[in-house]
């Protein structure tokens, strides 16, 4: 379990994040959704263990990280650009980690993996040679290979639309479940945010606004910025579409009747 416990973060006297309080379940999927600069990869870093903290701890397992450099906490993460090695190819790139450390993966884990993330056809494509989705794909792949505890994940759906956000989406379910892995994924995209994780945390302003489950964010919204800034977008969303959908009925019977 991750439990964060009053941490606090300011930069040049501006506070950025200010007594935040958390748990997250080991094997849980949760986002962290906000509107831009309220904080999010600040937190996410913070985790990480990129930026320090400045008031509070950061607790894993019983484990106190909050001064442990990042490389000996075990977390990774999927940048939002991806990072990937341009000059090497999808496999190369997936299994870079382990040239230094082989004993991680298995080459049948590793080929589970890719299988996993339907990559067979494209290992020997050069990072350019690929889609966004594929390049997320192998993003995903090279992080997972190195078995991290928490898997961090920045953005993950942003530069991808329609029928591969929704592929990538069941696929980081899927990992995420079958390997019991702890994910927490940056959004700004309430429907993102409410059908892909366990838990949703909601952060304004620097602050925990709200952090439950999809079903109670949505029954039970804590304040009025939940309400106001999350469902009501939801809301314009569906709204958007019905009024197609209405359109192009009302054309269609212009159409008929034309
Ligand atoms: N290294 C830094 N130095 C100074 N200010 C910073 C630094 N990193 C972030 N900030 C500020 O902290 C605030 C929160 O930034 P953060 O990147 O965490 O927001 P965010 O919620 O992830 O935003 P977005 O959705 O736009 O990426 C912003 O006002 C940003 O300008």
């Amino acid at each position: 379990m991750l439990q964060l416990k009053n941490i606090s973060k300011s930069y040049d006297g501006v506070t950025i994040l200010k007594n935040i309080n958390l748990e997250i379940e080991k094997g849980e999927i949760v986002s962290i959704l906000g509107p831009s600069g309220s904080g999010k990869t600040t937190l996410l870093n913070l985790i990480l263990g990129l930026v320090d903290v400045d008031e509070g701890n950061i607790i894993y397992n019983g484990k106190d990280l909050t001064n442990v450099p990042m490389e000996e906490r075990g977390f990774n993460i999927v940048f939002q650009d991806y990072a990937l090695f341009p000059h090497l190819n999808a496999y190369k790139n997936i299994t870079y980690g382990l040239k230094n450390k082989p004993d991680i993966s298995t080459k049948e884990e590793v080929d589970d993996l890719i299988r996993l993330l339907g990559l067979e056809e494209h290992l020997n494509k050069k990072i350019d040679q690929l889609s966004g989705g594929q390049k997320q794909r192998v993003a995903l792949a090279r992080t997972m290979v190195m078995k991290p505890k928490i898997l961090l994940l920045d953005e993950p759906l942003s530069a991808l639309d329609g029928v591969i956000k929704e592929s990538i989406k069941d696929r980081i379910k899927t990992i995420a479940k079958e390997y019991h892995l702890t994910t927490i994924i940056v959004t700004h995209d309430p429907e993102e945010a409410l059908t892909l994780s366990d838990r949703v945390l909601i952060i304004n302003e620097g602050t925990i606004s709200q952090y439950g489950k999809p079903e109670e964010i949505i029954n039970a919204p804590a304040n009025n910025f939940v309400q106001e800034f999350i469902l009501r977008q939801l809301e314009i969303k569906k709204n958007n579409i019905f009024s197609l959908f209405r359109k192009e009925q009302n054309n269609n019977i212009i159409w008929q009747v034309g």
